[in-house]
């Protein structure tokens, strides 16, 4: 009975008393006097937060090969799904973990979106053990992990080099859409990738785009670009200027610029596309300096007015050429007005105009027929850069003659033989001398796509499905039996996607025009076709793969699409972010500074080398000169070097 005579029903008041779960303890450490809670290894883990391979995994083939191991196509035994597998060979001697894994890993895990490769988990192989205790019979066993990743079907070298693909001017600007889509939220969330190349750009079996390789990327200073402010972003601080492969790097990086932006993966982005038509890369420079020659006779030595900063760089010298430009002449026979125009902004010498990815994608291009192509679909057919050079044999097969050489910066595998015996026994690996001597007589001849004046696109005569055909599922044969493996739950990638746009799934099998809201001339269809990636902003997530947390860059931009990308202010990232990046600086810092890595030891030296062949004006007047032309924008080296530095602290 209450006080005011009431009576209450017991059930109102009924409280459930349980267990109360327990809780780990919080410990405080001494030194730094922050808490932490002790976090036990789990079962069958010699490394913490990384399953093992054995039992979990199985290799079945090698698809590509990198500066730092293999890539391998192979099955998640629990759900027999294919994944591939990058492997990261730590050598025990020097237990040293490879800087740009360790970089690609850290960034890999902060990025989200459809046209970006997800890293699923990581991976270790440890030496197995010797009955008398000893970890393996070998004397120095060198410990292997491998990056988990979704298995795509196609890199875009590999669909480019193979001769039963042809793509179509529709197929061509939906792949540039997507590269755009995915290139745009890298720079949005403060990343260049540094390494735009078309092996980088992969494609799986529904014809998503994702771009690959994140080993050369890292954060940059600043504001992020925004439509406003056309050039990229990034441009407060010094970077390494050898970076991204050769034959796709920006004039800027050639003339040895180090206040680079964003732009940098813009230029690749239209090596990229350019790279359609002729279908081997265009700018193939047998030299750093000789790919500075190579760009301005497709795009004319640059006037003052044209590329005013290109004075103070360090290889100035270049820009004493006086190349007419070939641009018109050569991709004039592929390409319509509207094209050239995007094609020669992209390639823009000057990177302050050179177009944005959020710019690029808006560009009236995509807005003519034909129209991009609402779903992309190719021949079924695994085509990755390991594939080139059987491409290559067998058109010099049918040919009678000899492959051209690849290009530099890629690693080919010798085949072992039996009369020839490599240093370091059969599985040695060769760089290639740098510079190939590309004879374009023995080049394949590209295949002219040349653009009806209007009208739809050209139909397929067959129209193919880039979807899985026997024996070259998505999924291996469930011809195992399987061990049970606690761990590893997930749905496969790009499955159950909600997008934020269109409160429907993410992806090319359900996003319509109509229920993507928009009325975009891009997006148009037949009824009941599918729509390219109906969301144009970046998605937080596009998988259940991972639940790593939304980043940023969702809660520091408002809901409309100007807003999603208009820059606010550069501390929105806040101070915990730049906390977060700070290993991946404090790594950079260590590259440049320690020259931990092999890579960067090979930059370092091809810097040096260049600038020797340059012949480098003397510093401080140039320094100063520059310095007064860029002062907004730029900070001295030294400041930035003392930023660096005391990021580490
Ligand atoms: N998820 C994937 N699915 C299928 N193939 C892949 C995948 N990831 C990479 N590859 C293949 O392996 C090749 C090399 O991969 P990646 O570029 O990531 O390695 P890398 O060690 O960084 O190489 P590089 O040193 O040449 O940049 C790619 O060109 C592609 O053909």
């Amino acid at each position: 009975m209450s006080e005011n005579g009431q009576t209450v029903k017991k059930s109102e008041f009924k409280y459930k008393i349980g267990k109360v779960k327990q809780t780990p303890p919080v410990l405080k450490d001494d030194k730094t006097g922050l808490e932490y809670i002790e976090l036990k290894p789990r079962e069958n883990e010699k490394v913490y937060g990384c399953t093992t391979f054995a039992g979990h995994y199985s290799e079945e083939k090698k698809l590509g090969q990198g500066t730092f191991g293999e890539v391998y196509r192979g099955v998640h035994l629990e759900t027999q799904r294919q994944v591939a597998m990058k492997r990261i060979i730590v050598k025990a001697e020097k237990d040293l973990f490879p800087i740009t894994a360790q970089r690609e890993i850290t960034i890999l895990r902060k990025l989200s979106h459809k046209n970006v490769i997800k890293l699923i988990e990581m991976v270790y192989d440890y030496p197995p053990t010797q009955p008398n205790g000893s970890t393996s019979s070998v004397a120095n066993p060198s410990k292997s992990f491998y990056m988990i990743l979704p298995y795509m079907v196609a890199d875009l070298s590999g669909i480019l080099n193979n001769p039963r693909m042809n793509l179509e001017m529709p197929d061509i600007k939906n792949i540039l859409l997507q590269i755009l889509e995915g290139i745009n939220y890298i720079h949005c969330q403060k990343y260049m990738h540094r390494d735009i190349k078309t092996a980088n750009l992969l494609v799986d079996h529904k014809g998503v785009l994702k771009i690959a390789d994140f080993g050369l990327a890292r954060n940059y200073y600043g504001a992020p670009p925004n439509l406003k402010y056309p050039g990229g972003a990034g441009v407060d601080a010094k970077y390494t200027s050898v970076v991204v492969t050769r034959w796709y790097r920006a004039p800027e990086l050639v003339l040895g610029d180090k206040h680079y932006t964003t732009a940098v993966d813009m230029w690749g982005v239209g090596c990229v596309f350019a790279e359609f038509f002729e279908k081997k890369p265009i700018l193939q420079g047998k030299t750093d300096i000789d790919q500075g020659h190579v760009i301005f006779k497709l795009m004319g030595t640059p006037s003052e007015e044209a590329w005013p900063l290109a004075k103070y760089l360090p290889g100035a010298e270049l820009t004493k050429t006086e190349y007419p430009g070939t641009l018109k002449e050569r991709f004039g026979a592929y390409l319509n007005a509207e094209g050239l125009d995007l094609l020669s902004k992209l390639l823009s010498l000057d990177p302050y105009k050179r177009l944005t990815a959020m710019a690029a994608k808006e560009h009236p291009f995509f807005e003519q027929d034909p129209l991009p192509k609402l779903h992309l679909q190719l021949p079924c057919e695994e085509s990755h850069e390991a594939d080139i050079k059987r491409y290559r044999q067998e058109q010099s097969k049918s040919t009678g003659q000899q492959p051209p050489p690849p290009p530099p910066g890629h690693i080919i595998e010798k085949q072992p033989s039996s009369n020839l015996q490599l240093p370091g026994g059969p599985k040695a690996l060769k760089k290639l001398p740098t510079g190939p001597r590309l004879d374009s007589s023995h080049s394949p001849k590209p295949a002219i796509h040349k653009l009806p004046a209007s009208g739809p696109p050209a139909k397929r005569s067959t129209p193919v499905d880039y979807h899985p055909q026997p024996g070259i599922s998505s999924r291996a044969p469930r011809n195992l039996s399987l061990p049970k493996v606690p761990r590893y739950s997930g749905s496969p990638p790009d499955q159950g996607h909600v997008s934020r746009y269109s409160g429907s799934q993410n992806n090319a099998s359900t996003a319509t025009p109509s229920n993507s809201g928009r009325t975009d001339s891009r997006y148009r269809g037949d009824i009941g076709q599918r729509s390219y990636g109906a969301p144009r902003y970046p998605a937080a997530s596009d998988s259940q793969w991972h639940k790593y947390p939304r980043s940023r860059y969702n809660s520091a931009y408002g809901s409309s699409a100007h807003d999603q990308y208009s820059y606010k202010d550069p501390r929105a990232y806040g101070p915990d972010s730049r906390e977060n990046n700070s290993i991946v600086r404090r790594m950079e810092f260590n590259a440049q500074n320690n020259s931990t890595s092999k890579l960067d030891q090979k930059q370092h030296s091809q810097e040096r080398s260049y600038k020797e062949s340059t012949r480098l004006p003397t510093a401080p007047s140039n320094a100063g000169a520059r310095k007064n032309a860029d002062s907004e924008y730029r900070k001295s080296a030294a400041e930035n070097n003392s930023e660096d530095i005391a990021n580490l602290y």
